[in-house]
Formats: C-alpha cells, sequence, structure tokens
C-alpha cells in the first residue's frame, strides 16, 4: 500500500447509533485501490453496518466518510453508485426468472428507438454481457439467453461481479460471497476477487472465515462489538492469530493502521 496516495475510501472517527444502541464506535480506516481488504469479526460485530454506511444506506452519527478524497455531504444508495461502490451478496442482486443478459443490465437497460418509440436493445444486451460472463467464467455451453434460475451458486455470483466490473465500479463490497458454494466454485470466486484488485479495483471481502481471507486479503481488519480491534497487513500476522484475536474479543491486538 501507498500510503502517499489519496485512499479511494476514507473512514474518520465514525460513530453510528441506533436508537441507544452504539453500533459503531470511533472507526477510523484508510482503503486504497488496488487492495483486497478482508474484514472480518464475530455475528453482530458491526461489519455489515459498516459497509452500509459505505454504501449510503445508514448516515453516521458523527465523523466523515471521504471517497477519494471528497467529504461525503449526503449519504444516500445513489452517491455510492455513483461513485462506483457495487456491494455482492449471496442472496440478493439477480432476478431468476430473467435471463442473464437482462440481469446484467437489470435497471440500465439499454434502448433503441424505432419510429421515435423506445424498446429494449436485446441485442445490445446479448453482445456486452456475452462477452463480459463469460470472461468471468461461465461455461461455454451456458448462453446470455438462459435464465439465472439455471445457473450454479458460483455463477450466480460471476454474473454479479462481471457486471460490476463492466459498469467502471472501483469499490466492490463482496459480503460473504462464497457462502453455500463449493470448493471449486469458492477459489473460483476468489480468484475474481483477486482479478478484481489486480484491475486496481479496491475490494472488501467480508467472511467468517479467517484462514480464507488470510489467504487472500493484503490486509485484514477485525471488528469486534462495533469497534475495529486489528488492521494488519496479512504478512504481519499468521491465520491462528487472527483468529485469536477474534476469540480474545479484540483484546491483546495490533492496529497496523
Ligand atoms: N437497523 C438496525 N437497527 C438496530 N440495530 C441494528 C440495525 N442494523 C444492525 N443493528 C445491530 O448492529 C449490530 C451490528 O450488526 P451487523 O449486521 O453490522 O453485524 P455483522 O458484523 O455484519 O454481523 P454478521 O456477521 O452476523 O452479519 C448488531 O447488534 C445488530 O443487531
Amino acid at each position: 500500500m501507498d500510503n502517499n496516495k489519496t485512499p479511494l475510501i476514507e473512514v474518520r472517527n465514525l460513530n453510528l447509533s441506533f436508537g441507544s444502541f452504539h453500533a459503531l464506535k470511533n472507526i477510523d480506516l484508510k482503503l486504497y485501490g488496488g487492495e483486497l481488504i478482508g474484514l472480518v469479526g464475530d455475528n453482530g460485530a458491526g461489519k455489515t453496518t459498516l459497509i452500509n454506511v459505505m454504501s449510503g444506506v445508514y448516515a453516521p452519527t458523527s465523523g466523515e466518510v471521504c471517497f477519494a478524497g471528497r467529504k461525503v455531504e449526503k449519504f444516500h444508495p445513489k452517491q455510492a453508485i455513483e461513485f462506483g461502490i457495487e456491494t455482492i451478496q449471496q442472496s440478493v442482486g439477480l432476478c431468476d426468472n430473467l435471463s442473464i443478459a437482462r440481469n446484467f443490465f437489470l435497471g440500465r437497460e439499454p434502448v433503441k428507438r424505432i419510429l421515435g418509440i423506445p424498446f429494449l436493445d436485446f441485442k445490445a444486451m446479448r453482445k456486452a454481457s456475452n462477452d463480459v460472463v463469460h470472461t468471468f467464467g461461465l461455461r461455454d455451453n451456458v448462453s446470455v439467453d438462459d435464465e439465472v434460475a439455471t445457473l450454479s451458486g458460483g455463477e450466480r455470483q460471476s454474473v454479479k461481479i462481471g457486471r460490476a466490473v463492466a459498469f467502471k465500479n472501483r469499490v466492490i463490497i463482496m459480503d460473504e460471497p462464497t457462502n453455500h458454494l463449493s470448493v471449486r466454485e469458492r477459489e473460483h470466486v476468489n480468484e475474481l476477487a483477486q482479478q478484481l484488485k489486480e484491475q486496481g479495483l479496491l475490494v472488501i471481502y467480508i467472511t467468517h472465515d479467517v484462514y480464507q481471507v488470510h489467504r487472500l486479503a493484503d490486509r485484514v481488519v477485525i471488528m469486534e462489538n462495533g469497534a475495529k480491534v486489528a488492521d494488519v497487513r496479512k504478512d504481519e500476522m499468521s491465520a491462528d492469530d487472527l483468529e485469536q484475536i477474534i476469540r480474545d474479543g479484540g483484546r491483546n491486538c495490533t492496529d497496523a493502521a
């Protein structure tokens, strides 16, 4: 990581309360393009809440978030989408009964006009989605006219990841992306995460699997009870040590940030 670079996302002294419940506590974090960040922590640690702030779902109670050095003034999902933040979740994001091509363009369908009347441009959708999804690992015999319902779990993730890249995102948040996947599918999704990082994107990878994330990530951020309790480059700590920090609930931890 080059600390002279402007972080793609910077969080400063961030707090978020839901009524009297203090869900995020004084979080400071700098995340750079070209990094694969593992975000780990026990159930209820605050991982999803933190990414929900980054993606504009929640506004913080206090503190700041900056995108590429610019302070976010208005927290709204549209703002985050415009900046190029895309969240890929295991169970949402695709419509089973629509084709792969339609899913690829969900909500941003290209339109062509014939005699001034707008029609969905199916040809353009097929071509663009075909080029991308096969690069991202769909079997050769899968057609982009097939319904998403016919795809395996890993292939569904491929469609979402391909879509995120095609629409020029800068930050991909992968929330438990390999849950319920087979070993090979898991490997495939993890390879895609690496590819995204190598293309210069910031990848935030949320998981409970410390060993998987230790293999994959450049840096691991551990949360516990709403606070960031460790922020370490993976070469500074073994996966066993990371797991121990989580087991200890953040006591005896290191923060390399
Ligand atoms: N909208 C909300 N209103 C009230 N409390 C909330 C809300 N969203 C989250 N919380 C609480 O904030 C805490 C952190 O939840 P969060 O979902 O961020 O944890 P997590 O680390 O993502 O956990 P998991 O791994 O189980 O998904 C939990 O105690 C949760 O109940």
